[in-house]
C-alpha cells in the first residue's frame, strides 16, 4: 500500500493533471494539444495519486468495445500512464492499478483493458500479454511495383478533412468490425485523432486525405498521410475491399516527387502479395496492444473459437486474485462456457498468458514453448492453441497520434 490517496478528477483539475503527464513524458504539451485532449478525457474515469496537494501521477480509461474473434468485448482502453520523475518506484503506479483493476471487477465494468506500451518492461507483471504485434513497413517506391493482375481501378479523391471525415467513420466503422484488436470511435476519439497543428507534424506537410471510389460509385477505403522529405508517411489506411486497398496502395506508391513510404500496419499485412518483389518491403515487427484480462470468465466467453474445444485450465492471477482458480472451457460454435470444476488440471498459465493469446495473435504453443504454459495433459496445449487462433493477425491502428485509445 502506498501512503498517497487515490481518486479520480474533478473536470477543472484537468490542466494540472495534463501538465503532470506532459512533464513526466518531457513533452510540452502546447495548448492546442491539451484541448483536444481535454475533449476526449472522462474525468470520472481517471486515477490520480496526491502528495498533500500535490498531484503526482495519473492514469485513465477510455470505454471502447473492442473487436475480437467472432465479436466484441467492452474494452477499458488504459491510457496517459504517468507517475512524476520526483515519485517513481515507490509503487504508485502498482497502486493505481490495483484501484483500476478492482474498481472495474466491483463495478462490473469491462472485463478487459488494454493498451499500447511505452515500455515493454512495464506492464507484464500487471497480468498485461502481448496481444498483438504491428508491423513497421518501409519501402523504397521505386521497387515498388505491383503484380501486373492486381485490379486498381475506380477513382481517388483528395479531400479537406472536413469533407473526408464523415467518409472515413464510415469506411472505418465496417472495416473495424473485421478485424480483431480494433476499437471503435467516438466523435471526441475522431476529433483527436485528426488533430494536425504544426508541432505534432513532426517535420511532415499537414495531413492529405485521399478516398477511394470503386466503378460502382461505392466508397471502400481511405488513406491519410503526411509528405516529409521525399517520405509518404502514411498515418492510417483502411479499406472495406480489395480493389479499395489496392488502388490506394498504387496511388501512395506511384506520388511523384516521393521516393519512400512507410506505414504502420497488420503482420499479416497485404501489400507484400500485390507486389512483383514481396521482399522490396521491409519489415520490422513491434509489439501493439497489451491486453489483461480483468475478469477471465467475461472475456473468454465474450470471444468464438476456431474449433471445438473442452480443456480444463489451472489459472493464476496475483494481481487480481478473483480469476485465480480451477475452470473448464469449452466453446463450439456460438456455444462458449466458463465454469468452475474440481475435475483434474489440463493446462497451468497465468491470467497474463490468456491476455497475450485473447486475440488469436500470439499462441499458446509459443508461450508454452517459452515455458510459460504448463501442459498436464499430452495434446492440450494444440487443442487450445488451434481454438484461440484467428484467420487474421490481430492488429491495432494506432499510428503513434495522441491519444492511442
Ligand atoms: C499506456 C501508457 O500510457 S504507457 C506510458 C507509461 N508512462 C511512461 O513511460 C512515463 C514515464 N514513466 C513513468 O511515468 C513511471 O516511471 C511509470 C508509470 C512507468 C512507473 O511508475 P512507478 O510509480 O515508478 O511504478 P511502481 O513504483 O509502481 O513500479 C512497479 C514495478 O515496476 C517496475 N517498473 C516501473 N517502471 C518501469 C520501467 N519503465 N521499466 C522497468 N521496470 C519498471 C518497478 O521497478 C517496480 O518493480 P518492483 O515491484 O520489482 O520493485
Amino acid at each position: 500500500m502506498t501512503s498517497y490517496p487515490l481518486r479520480s478528477i474533478a473536470a477543472h483539475e484537468f490542466e494540472t493533471w495534463a501538465r503532470m503527464i506532459t512533464t513526466t513524458y518531457g513533452q510540452d504539451w502546447r495548448d492546442g494539444a491539451l484541448r483536444s485532449a481535454q475533449t476526449s478525457i472522462e474525468p470520472e474515469r481517471t486515477t490520480a495519486a496526491f502528495d498533500g496537494e500535490q498531484l503526482v501521477g495519473g492514469m485513465s480509461i477510455y470505454g471502447r468495445s473492442l473487436t475480437v474473434p467472432g465479436g466484441y468485448v467492452p474494452v477499458a482502453g488504459v491510457t496517459l500512464v504517468a507517475v512524476l520523475p520526483t515519485h517513481r518506484r515507490r509503487g504508485l503506479l502498482t497502486a493505481m492499478m490495483r484501484r483500476q483493476f478492482t474498481q472495474l471487477h466491483e463495478s462490473g465494468g469491462e472485463p478487459v483493458a488494454a493498451l499500447n506500451a511505452a515500455e515493454a518492461t512495464i506492464y507484464g507483471r500487471f497480468g498485461y500479454g502481448i496481444a498483438s504485434h504491428l508491423a513497421l513497413l518501409e519501402g523504397d517506391t521505386r521497387f515498388l511495383t505491383m503484380r501486373p493482375d492486381v485490379e486498381t481501378g475506380g477513382s481517388i479523391r483528395l479531400l479537406d478533412a472536413e469533407a473526408a471525415r464523415p467518409l472515413l467513420e464510415k469506411i472505418y466503422d465496417t472495416a473495424c468490425r473485421d478485424t480483431a484488436g480494433w476499437v471503435d470511435r467516438t466523435d471526441r476519439y475522431w476529433t483527436a485523432r485528426l488533430y494536425d497543428a504544426e508541432h505534432v507534424r513532426d517535420g511532415g506537410t499537414a495531413l492529405r486525405f485521399a478516398v477511394h471510389t470503386d466503378a460502382a460509385g461505392t466508397v471502400g477505403g481511405y488513406v491519410f498521410y503526411r509528405s516529409a522529405g521525399g517520405t509518404v508517411r502514411v498515418v492510417e489506411l483502411a479499406a472495406t475491399t480489395r480493389g479499395s486497398y489496392a488502388a490506394l496502395w498504387r496511388y501512395l506508391i506511384d506520388l511523384d516527387g516521393h521516393d519512400h513510404v512507410s506505414y504502420q500496419g497488420a503482420t499479416d499485412e497485404v501489400l507484400p502479395h500485390l507486389l512483383r518483389d514481396p521482399r522490396a518491403v521491409h519489415r520490422t515487427v513491434v509489439d501493439n496492444l497489451w491486453v489483461r484480462l480483468v475478469d477471465v470468465g467475461r472475456a473468454l466467453t465474450a470471444r468464438r473459437y476456431a474449433s471445438p474445444v473442452d480443456v480444463v485450465f489451472q489459472v493464476e492471477d496475483e494481481f487480481c486474485g478473483w480469476n485465480a482458480g480451477r475452470y473448464r472451457l469449452r466453446a463450439d460454435g456460438d456455444r462458449v462456457d466458463w465454469e468452475p470444476t474440481r475435475d483434474r488440471a489440463e493446462l497451468r498459465l497465468s491470467a497474463t498468458e490468456l491476455g497475450a493469446a485473447y486475440l488469436g495473435g500470439t499462441t499458446l504453443t509459443e508461450l508454452a514453448a517459452a515455458g510459460l504454459v504448463e501442459e498436464l495433459r499430452p495434446g492440450a496445449v494444440a487443442t487450445a492453441s488451434r481454438a484461440f487462433r484467428a484467420d487474421r493477425d490481430p492488429f491495432h491502428p494506432s499510428g503513434g497520434a495522441f491519444p492511442a485509445f
